[in-house]
């Protein structure tokens, strides 16, 4: 199991954010969080990346129990992307670094050194997500739809095992979201790729390939399963609280209010 969460809470102060959540993704998953804002989605990103603890349950990360296992080891098993995660890399950080220092869990470059195949590997990853010919510029100099596809190549630079994506599509234009659903498309068919969890607020920007949803809505799980059996109509009209119509095509989906 690489997550294995039981009867998770999370309170802070007085708020409970996490409510006796429980969730397993296996080997080979990918799955989309989907919930409306304040639903607690990030807050389950924390804890699935190592970074929080729940109150009180149980969580499980690639095996390890999260309070009984050395956090620095297992870190560098899980890529993250995220807003938060970006806000910590300095606009004057060359796109290179930005990848290579994934390799020590560090944004910014300090003293470390790398090997030579630390940068081929950085280089490559920006080549798959379509940035290659930017590795020289300053992370600032990016656009959005730029700085995402260097975030997830940093993701992916300690070859995890496990990927977390928190609204890689934010922000982009149309034309850099289907371009970026592409590429996680392509990664969520390879089989060697790591388990994907990607964290959003629209069904539209769910990459085809998918294969699981968890539905969130105050901190509790609405629903959890098998892409088809969980966007349904009802499921996600009773998530978001508002009467919804869903309409699949192919692999991807879309959802409106009801007129
Ligand atoms: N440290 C904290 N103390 C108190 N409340 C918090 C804290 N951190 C988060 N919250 C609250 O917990 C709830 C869940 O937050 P979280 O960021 O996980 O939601 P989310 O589903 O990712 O939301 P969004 O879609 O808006 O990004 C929110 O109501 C938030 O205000």
């Amino acid at each position: 199991m690489v997550l294995d969460l039981q009867d998770v809470t999370l309170r802070r102060g007085t708020t409970t954010i996490l409510d006796a959540l429980s969730w397993h993704v296996a080997e080979g998953e990918r799955w989309v969080v989907l919930g409306p804002n304040g639903a607690g989605k990030t807050t389950l990103l924390q804890i699935a990346s190592a970074r929080m603890h729940p109150t009180s349950g149980t969580a499980a990360v690639l095996g390890s129990r999260l309070g009984t296992v050395d956090l620095f080891e297992l870190r560098p098993r899980i890529g993250v992307a995220s807003a938060a995660l970006a806000d910590r890399i300095l606009p004057s950080e060359r796109v290179l670094d930005v990848v290579l220092t994934a390799a020590y869990g560090m944004t910014g470059r300090w003293r470390e050194r790398y090997e030579a195949l630390d940068h081929e590997r950085a280089r490559v990853l920006l080549d798959v997500f379509g940035v290659g010919g930017l590795a020289e510029r300053t992370f600032g100099t990016l656009s959005e739809g730029e700085r995402k596809r260097a975030q997830i190549a940093r993701a992916l630079m300690t070859d995890p095992e496990l990927l977390l994506l928190d609204e890689p599509a934010a922000g982009l234009d149309l034309g850099g979201r289907e371009e970026l659903l592409g590429a996680l498309t392509e990664l969520a068919r390879d089989p060697r790729s790591p388990v994907m969890v990607l964290v959003t607020h629209h069904v539209e920007e769910i990459p085809a390939g998918f294969t699981h949803a968890l539905l969130l809505r105050g901190g509790r799980v609405a629903a959890a399963g098998p892409l088809a059996e969980v966007l349904t109509a009802e499921q996600l009209s009773a998530t978001f609280g508002l009467d919804l119509e869903v309409v699949r095509h192919g692999e991807r989906w879309s959802a409106r209010a009801r007129s």
